[in-house]
């Protein structure tokens, strides 16, 4: 997967470089170029922003700095650009996925107000757009939730974690939030591992994470228990 992101600070973007996906990155599973969109800017300055049209607070990224960047980023094909807002839709772990499965994502940083519409309603007209957002709060700029969005990509990678398994027992892949995990020692602070997980009875095991899983959700994410397809919970789930 090649990765190509644009921003006016490519250094809020080194993290990335770290830890496990930077061994990715070493590795050729993934490759990721950071841009300086001032790079595409012709003035002293290197003004990348401007007023609003109808006032209003804050600045508007300009157009044109942005049409020359991803005119010269995307013209050797068609990748899918994501744009970070607070008012795009929904990123999950769904959309992770689907990511994952593209060969080629270019991600626009906004800052200020955001980019000046008529970016992202040009490049629609040659490539995929989608404005996504991580939560409802709003960043200073979309570079944090680039990060967000590239590592919860590139962790479904073939080859990125060393164990595949995990990627699948996500939360969120049963569409349920993960239960509580435990690990040495036994009893820690007077707080005993539940006894299950040391009974080596990998049924009651199983239905005991599920169980945990179910209530978690329950409490914390009702809506994750109404967006689950039919028949996803058994007679027993019900019952919890
Ligand atoms: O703040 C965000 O993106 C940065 C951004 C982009 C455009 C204008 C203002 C801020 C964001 C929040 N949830 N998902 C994304």
């Amino acid at each position: 997967m090649r990765i190509d992101v644009v921003t006016i600070f490519p250094e809020y973007l080194d993290p990335l470089r770290q830890a496990l996906l930077g061994r990715a990155i070493d590795r050729g599973l993934l490759t990721l170029d950071v841009h300086d969109l001032r790079a595409w800017t012709h003035d002293v300055h290197k003004a990348v922003d401007d007023s609003p049209y109808g006032g209003g607070p804050g600045m508007v990224m300009k157009p044109q700095v942005w049409g020359e960047a991803l005119d010269e980023l995307c013209a050797s094909g068609t990748p899918r650009l994501v744009v970070p807002t607070p008012a795009g839709r929904p990123f999950t772990q769904a959309v992770a996925r689907e990511y994952a499965a593209q060969p080629w994502l270019v991600f626009a940083c906004g800052r200020y107000e955001g980019i000046d519409q008529r970016v992202l309603d040009d490049a629609a007209r040659r490539m995929p757009v989608d404005e996504v957002s991580i939560g409802d709060y709003v960043l200073v700029g979309g570079e944090v939730a680039v990060m967000v969005m590239v590592e919860a990509v590139a962790r479904l990678l073939p080859g990125v974690l060393g164990n595949p398994a995990s990627a699948e027992q996500d939360s969120f892949s049963d569409g349920l939030l993960e239960g509580p995990s435990y690990t040495r020692p036994e009893v820690w602070r007077d707080l005993a591992v539940p006894d299950v997980l040391r009974s080596g009875n990998h049924g009651a095991i199983d239905r005991w994470r599920r169980d945990q899983a179910l209530a978690r959700t329950f409490h914390r994410r009702p809506d994750l228990l109404d967006a689950l397809p039919e028949g996803a919970l058994d007679k027993h789930d019900r019952a919890q």
